[in-house]
């Protein structure tokens, strides 16, 4: 009896835990006949409301969305289950309606079935090719120059000191990052793609009803409508990334070969001329590529640099330390190269990891899929399940994190620190496991200059000398957790340009 009260019955959380002895469950709230536990997410942030299940619950929660069984797990020992122990059977992505349509039914690298042969391959071309060492490096001239950008776009209002959305810069600064290095600098439909691009990732955030009730014709008819729009923006996007790889070829022709570094568009039009992969990269592979790159590359990294400027501006003792850093390895310098920063500045490493644990950009990784049943934490996961990892609430977590909701990039620095290689689930900003994010290096290569361009050259703080304790941190619903607001900061001049 006193089980019943306690758990769940497992017929009311859905087919797959039908035959289950219900003690065997993960514990979670009783779900409401059709929307399930959907009220429990509503008036917080997903990864909020989670957290706060997770406290009253247990590490490993069970939920029904809609019609969905999920699992959330909030700790590291959970995380390991799933993306260690269990990561074979845990590794594909529950194929939203409309992630299905905007990656050509899981065509590309995010959505792609794990075990598949093109997925595989897609990864192997990610490591060995697309985001490998000597290509991130390849793109270091991209970086500095529009890193040198961004401080003369800070640099070009006048008088002294300026006000500057921040926010706004830093996402101008990793979109055009990302779109030089995927498809090139003289791309002429480059706002036009970045704008399709962007209008895709809103409709890829959130909970969409025909994914909450699979099957349900009601569902369905209601949630025609961003249906649609995916299927619009897809077609959009599809003529666009054709005219990009009509213009590429013409130009290859006219370049010659070797005449330049090649982007990533160059990479993979070279690889499908020369085929031999276990894939074939069509035109429909290349578009879903090159929608990874950009839509998981340009967001995360200008949130996580955003969430750093942020922080820093909150605490600037902070800042100051860092700042001191920067200045004294490129004291006497007038930009920054990426040579003279590489492996110097260790406390503004700190500072990146130190935004990534308390603001990791996707703060829920990324769905994962149970493709047979599991088991967490002595608790039954029933196959079909849909699992997510909290790894905002495990990064926030006093008892992995002293001081946990203080920004102390000190606890990063020293022997034995937390690194990004999935390896230590405390710490989880890039997931876990083969799906792990194969762009992380990537990613942090573009903060980091980023960060250090910013502090070298200015002095930031909040305008109107407002207390920087009082700053706004909340974050705003999305596919990532970025700030709620802009974040807009007085900027003097430290070191002038060249
Ligand atoms: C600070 C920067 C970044 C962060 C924090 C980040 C985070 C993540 C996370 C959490 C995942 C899900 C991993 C999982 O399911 O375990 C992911 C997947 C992915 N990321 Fe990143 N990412 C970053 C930058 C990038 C960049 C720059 C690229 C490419 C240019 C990239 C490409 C991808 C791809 C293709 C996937 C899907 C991998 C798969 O499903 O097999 N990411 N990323």
């Amino acid at each position: 009896v006193l089980l019943r009260l306690n758990k769940p019955s497992p017929s009311r959380h859905g087919a797959g835990a039908s035959a289950l002895p219900l003690y065997l469950l993960p514990p979670g709230p009783r779900p409401l006949p059709v929307i399930g536990n959907l009220h429990c997410l509503l008036g917080a942030l997903p990864h909020h409301a989670m957290r706060a299940l997770a406290r009253r619950y247990g590490d490993v929660v069970l939920l029904r969305l809609g019609h969905v069984p999920t699992v959330v797990v909030s700790s590291p020992e959970a995380a390991r289950e799933v993306m260690r122990t269990h990561d074979a059977v845990v590794s594909n992505r529950p194929l939203y309606v409309t992630a299905d349509v905007l990656s050509y039914g899981g065509q590309n690298i995010a959505f792609a079935p794990s075990g598949s042969p093109h997925w595989k391959e897609l990864r192997r071309l990610c490591a060995a090719e697309l985001l490998s060492p000597r290509r991130v490096l390849s793109f270091r001239p991209v970086r500095e120059e529009e890193a040198a950008c961004l401080v003369r776009s800070v640099d070009a209002a006048s008088p002294p000191p300026f006000l500057v959305n921040v926010s706004e810069r830093v996402k101008a600064l990793m979109n055009d990052v990302l779109m030089r290095c995927a498809v090139g600098d003289t791309c002429r439909m480059r706002d036009e793609y970045i704008a399709e691009l962007d209008e895709a990732l809103r409709l890829l955030a959130g909970f969409n009803l025909v994914d909450l009730f699979p099957g349900s014709r009601l569902a369905r008819a209601l949630g025609a409508g961003s249906l649609r729009a995916a299927r619009e923006v897809h077609g959009r996007v599809h003529r666009i990334v054709q005219a990009i790889i009509q213009d590429h070829a013409s130009k290859a022709a006219d370049d010659g070969a070797g005449s330049r570094d090649e982007d990533i568009l160059d990479v993979l039009l070279r690889l499908q001329r020369d085929g031999g992969l276990e894939t074939v990269l069509t035109t429909q592979v290349l578009c879903g590529v090159l929608f990874d790159v950009f839509a998981a590359g340009s967001e995360t990294t200008a949130t996580t640099t955003i969430w750093a400027m942020s922080e820093l501006a909150k605490n600037p003792g902070v800042m100051r330390r860092a700042q001191s850093e920067v200045r004294r390895v490129l004291e006497g310098k007038t930009r920054v190269a990426e040579a003279d920063i590489q492996g110097r500045l260790p406390y503004l490493q700190a500072v990146i990891r130190e935004a990534l644990r308390l603001h990791p950009p996707l703060p829920l990784i990324l769905p994962r899929s149970c493709a047979e049943p599991i088991t967490i934490l002595g608790h039954h996961v029933p196959k079909g399940t849909t699992v997510f990892v909290n790894a905002w609430a495990i990064g926030r977590d006093e008892r992995w994190w002293p001081d946990a909701s203080q920004f102390k990039p000190e606890r990063f620095e020293g022997e034995g620190v937390v690194d990004f290689s999935g390896a230590d689930f405390r710490f989880l900003p890039g997931g876990g496991g083969r799906r792990m994010c194969p762009g992380l290096t990537f990613g942090v290569a573009n903060v980091e200059i980023a960060l250090a361009s910013l502090l070298y050259h200015f002095d930031w703080e909040l305008p109107g000398g407002a207390d920087p304790g009082a700053l706004d941190m909340g974050e705003a619903y999305g596919i990532t957790a970025r700030r709620k607001t802009d974040l807009v900061l007085k900027a003097t001049p430290f070191v002038p340009t060249n």
